[in-house]
């Protein structure tokens, strides 16, 4: 799927967004492999911590849906900044736990700009599944 159609479907899940705090809109449109689109926005709360970014909206919706971690397509992530928006460190450790490493990241801001990365150029180094496998004790 084109990169643009996907910051569409992100740009109508903006939409959406709940921010009586930070009034800072995200929407993120999750493309799955059959080549369907889950929406996302962030959903802020009074006791700030419990606020969702669009990023893990949109993973969560489609997890609990019934879509399988490690096989989604892609995101689009969008947001009305001078560069295209950056996910925060807590959706980097969500992408790198539910989507593919190589799994395409688009990212873009409402003037037309678009930077498209990969969830492990997002977090390079991260701590995975893997690493918490290796280092479990036995008893
Ligand atoms: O990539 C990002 C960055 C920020 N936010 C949200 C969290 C909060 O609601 C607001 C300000 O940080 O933007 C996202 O949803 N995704
Ligand atoms: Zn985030």
């Amino acid at each position: 799927m084109d990169s643009a159609i996907l910051l569409q479907e992100a740009i109508k899940a903006r939409a959406n967004a709940y921010i009586p705090y930070s009034r800072f809109a995200v929407g993120a449109a999750l493309l799955d492999r059959e080549g369907h689109i889950h929406h996302g926005c962030n959903v802020e709360n009074a006791a700030f911590g419990p606020t969702n970014c669009a990023e893990r909206t949109a993973l969560f919706r489609a997890i609990a849906d019934g879509h399988k971690a490690g096989s989604f397509k892609a995101i689009a992530v969008i947001a009305d900044t001078d560069a295209p928006v950056s996910p925060c460190g807590v959706c980097r450790q969500v992408m790198i736990e539910l989507c593919p490493p190589d799994m395409k990241v688009i990212l873009g801001n409402m003037k037309g700009d678009i930077f498209e990365t990969t969830v492990r150029e997002l977090l390079p180094g991260a701590f995975g599944p893997v690493d918490l496998a290796q280092g479990q004790a036995t008893e």
